[in-house]
Parts: structure tokens; C-alpha cells; sequence
């Protein structure tokens, strides 16, 4: 009865082999996190990397050890232009046909003075103080360099890595973690595939006093995703019509302490307010993707660099990572795990209402999501308008 039990959840949350691939790439996150080498292996051999952001001296010697070749730093290619103080050819940047510029990765020799954590968190690091003055030259990138770059990214570091070809064999004989290229590329949508309720309770809001939270999480061991349901949403869509739907990423400096650099704080309780005054009520998604999927450190980055006059996109490309690098798998399963796939969307943001169609909801309408600029904020929703596309009122 209990083997019956865990069978059935295991079906209903992926397969043994998909659930063992996230949960794989989530420990081999966190691996880069504390500074350790982990390898990635997959068709073309296997790649010992280490973020730079974080890899300590112990972490260095682990990864030369493994190393069957020289080590070479992966960059996005913004930040080896600004490395090399020059533009880098596009034809250098190993990106995915099709892909934007800012998505590829390229490779640079490292000379042995450079192979040490202070300098490497500092061609890693916009925001340091001082380029080295030396300048690396470029190498071949090694296999599965946009897969390292994409790790890099999973764990919310700065994308940029320090590589060197590995026997597969190295991983056990040094104890370190391994990882399928191919399990990293997959895990985004992997991860939504895996969302499942764990939780839910009324929680009257002050704008909303009938409210539900449920709570998701997917198999990885991640953290959770939150859904806000507002009146009753489920039954205006049996009635009929469609609810209204917010997807709200995640602004810990917005939406709780107030910030004014952006415009999260008003639009969250503007989007429960809207939704309660709505006789279909509505449902307010709120993703764990802070920073447009950057995270809180590289957002604070991000800001640092705004502050030296970058606009909002330029700083996510300053960092290496790109201008938005969310998606809507997260957001259209927990729609659909709630019962709703037809949705009136509360957005200015184009790729938000695109995005969710592309997954399977319908968006059968737009309203405007738009507040006053604060004196504070105005050159980031300026920006929003005129470089991200944003739909004004
Ligand atoms: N990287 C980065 N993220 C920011 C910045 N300012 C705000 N954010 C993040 O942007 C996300 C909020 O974006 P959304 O509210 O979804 O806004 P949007 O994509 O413009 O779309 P709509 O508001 O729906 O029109 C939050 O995760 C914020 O933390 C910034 O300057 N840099
Ligand atoms: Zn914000």
C-alpha cells in the first residue's frame, strides 16, 4: 500500500530519470556556489568548470588536478568585449543558431598569474573596482561551454567560469559531482513539469480580504512559487469568463521594502486591488525569478551599474546575462494546476503575453498594468517603454 503510494507520486511528479536530472543539476548549483569544480559531461567528452565568482584556491587545485588540458575562462561575450577592451567578433561567440548575441559564450586563455580567485572574481565582475591590465587571448571554447555558462546562471552567479578539458573518470577519483550537458539545457522546462501542490490556506489581504495562497514546488528541490488567488477565479471561468492573471516576478527590494528604482511594490498590491474589485476575482502568480530571473546579488549589480549610467538592459548584459531570462513554463503549469487556461493578463510586457500563449494558456485580453513614475523610477520605465517593447495604457 505505502511502494503503491510513493509510485503514484512519483508519476505524478516525472519520471525516476527526469526527476533524477534536476535534482542532479540543483546539487552541481550548488557545488558552484560553495566554490567547487564540478564536471559536465555529454557527447564531445567531459569539462571540469568552476565559477569564477566564487572558486577558492582548494577549489583551483581540485580543478587542476581533474584538468587534461589548459583552463580557460568562459565569458558571455559582453563582458569579454569589456575584458579585451574591444569588440568580439560574433563568429567567436559559440551561441545556438538563432540565439541573441548576448546568449553565447566565449573562451579566453588564462596565463598562469591569472589562475588565482582574486583575479578571476574580477574579470568575472563588472562592478570591481579595475580591469587587469593584462590582456588574455582567446581560445577554442571547450565542450559544453554554453552549458557551464547556463549552470553559472541556474545558480544566480555571474556567468563566467573558469574550464578545463577532464577525463569522465576524474569526477569519482577526485569526488567530485557530475552533471549531463543535456540535463542542464532541459532544466528550466524540466522544472515546471514537476510543480506540485504543497500547500494552501486562506489569508485574508488588506485589499483582498477573500484571498487563498497555494504554494508550489517543484522536484529539484528548489524554491517555491506562489499562487494568490483572489475571489473566485475558478468559478467565473466555469461562468464563462475568463479571469484576470498577473504574472509578478519576484522584487524583494519593491515589493517589501518599498524601493522606488522600480515599479513592483505598486503594481503587486495594484494587481491584488484590481483583481479584488473584479467580479471574475483573478490570480497573481508570484515567481521565485528575482531580478527578471537574475536573482537579488546580480540585481544589486545590476544597480550598481545603472548607477555609472547603464539603463536597466545594458546592466543585465554588462553582467553577462541577458535582458530578461525568465520564461512562462513556471507560470502556465500553475495556472493549469489551478484550473485556469483562459486568462484576461494585467501586463505592459509583450513577451509575457506571448510567452504564456506559447505555453498553452489562452490570453483572451490585455489590461494596461501601468503606474505613476515616482521621480525615482522614471528612466526605468522609460526604458521598459522604448527597449523592451512595453504596450503604454
Ligand atoms: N535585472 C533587473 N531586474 C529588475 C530591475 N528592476 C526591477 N527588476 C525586476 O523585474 C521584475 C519585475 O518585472 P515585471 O513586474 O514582471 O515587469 P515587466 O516584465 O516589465 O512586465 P509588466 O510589469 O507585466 O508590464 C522583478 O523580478 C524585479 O526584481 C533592474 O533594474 N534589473
Ligand atoms: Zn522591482
Amino acid at each position: 500500500m505505502r511502494d503503491h503510494a510513493v509510485a503514484a507520486r512519483t508519476d505524478a511528479v516525472g519520471s525516476d530519470s527526469a526527476v533524477a536530472a534536476l535534482r542532479a543539476v540543483h546539487r552541481v548549483a550548488s557545488e558552484l556556489r560553495r566554490g567547487t569544480p564540478v564536471l559536465i559531461r555529454g557527447a564531445g567528452g567531459a569539462v571540469v568548470v568552476a565559477a569564477a565568482e566564487t572558486v577558492s584556491a582548494r577549489g583551483l587545485g581540485e580543478l587542476a588536478t581533474a584538468a587534461i588540458g589548459p583552463a580557460l575562462l568562459l565569458l558571455a561575450p559582453v563582458r569579454a568585449a569589456a575584458v579585451l577592451q574591444r569588440p568580439v567578433p560574433q563568429a567567436l561567440a559559440a551561441a545556438n543558431a538563432g540565439s541573441p548575441p548576448e546568449m553565447g559564450v566565449v573562451a579566453l586563455r588564462l596565463p598562469p598569474g591569472l589562475l588565482d580567485p582574486a583575479a578571476l572574481k574580477t574579470l568575472a565582475d563588472p562592478t570591481a573596482e579595475r580591469l587587469l591590465p593584462a590582456e588574455p587571448e582567446r581560445g577554442a571554447a571547450p565542450p559544453h561551454a554554453l552549458a557551464a555558462i547556463g549552470l553559472a546562471k541556474l545558480a544566480r552567479l555571474l556567468p563566467a567560469l573558469v574550464a578545463a578539458p577532464a577525463a569522465e573518470g576524474a569526477a569519482t577519483r577526485l569526488n567530485l559531482l557530475a552533471v549531463d550537458a543535456a540535463d542542464i539545457l532541459s532544466y528550466p522546462t524540466g522544472a515546471a513539469a514537476t510543480l506540485t501542490r504543497v500547500a494552501e490556506a486562506r489569508v485574508p489581504l488588506e485589499d483582498a480580504p477573500e484571498a487563498r495562497i497555494v504554494a508550489f514546488r517543484a522536484a529539484d528541490g528548489g524554491i517555491e512559487h506562489l499562487a494568490i488567488l483572489v475571489g473566485q477565479p475558478e468559478a467565473a471561468l466555469e461562468a464563462g469568463t475568463a479571469p484576470l492573471a498577473r504574472i509578478h516576478s519576484e522584487c524583494f527590494t519593491g515589493d517589501l521594502l518599498g524601493s522606488l528604482r522600480c515599479d513592483c511594490g505598486p503594481q503587486l498590491r495594484g494587481a491584488i486591488k484590481r483583481m479584488a474589485e473584479d467580479p471574475s476575482g483573478g490570480v497573481l502568480l508570484y515567481l521565485a525569478q528575482e531580478g527578471r530571473g537574475i536573482g537579488l546579488v546580480n540585481k544589486l549589480r545590476a544597480y550598481a551599474l545603472q548607477d555609472t549610467g547603464l539603463d536597466t538592459l545594458d546592466a543585465n548584459r554588462a553582467l553577462g546575462y541577458g535582458a530578461d531570462e525568465r520564461n512562462f513554463w513556471v507560470a502556465a503549469e500553475m495556472l493549469r494546476a489551478v484550473g485556469i487556461d483562459r486568462v484576461r493578463l494585467l501586463t505592459n510586457n509583450p513577451d509575457k503575453l506571448a510567452g504564456l500563449a506559447a505555453c498553452g494558456i489562452g490570453v483572451e485580453g490585455r489590461e494596461a498594468h501601468q503606474f505613476e513614475a515616482n521621480g525615482v523610477n522614471d528612466a526605468y520605465l522609460e526604458t521598459k517603454a522604448r527597449r523592451f517593447g512595453h504596450l503604454l495604457a
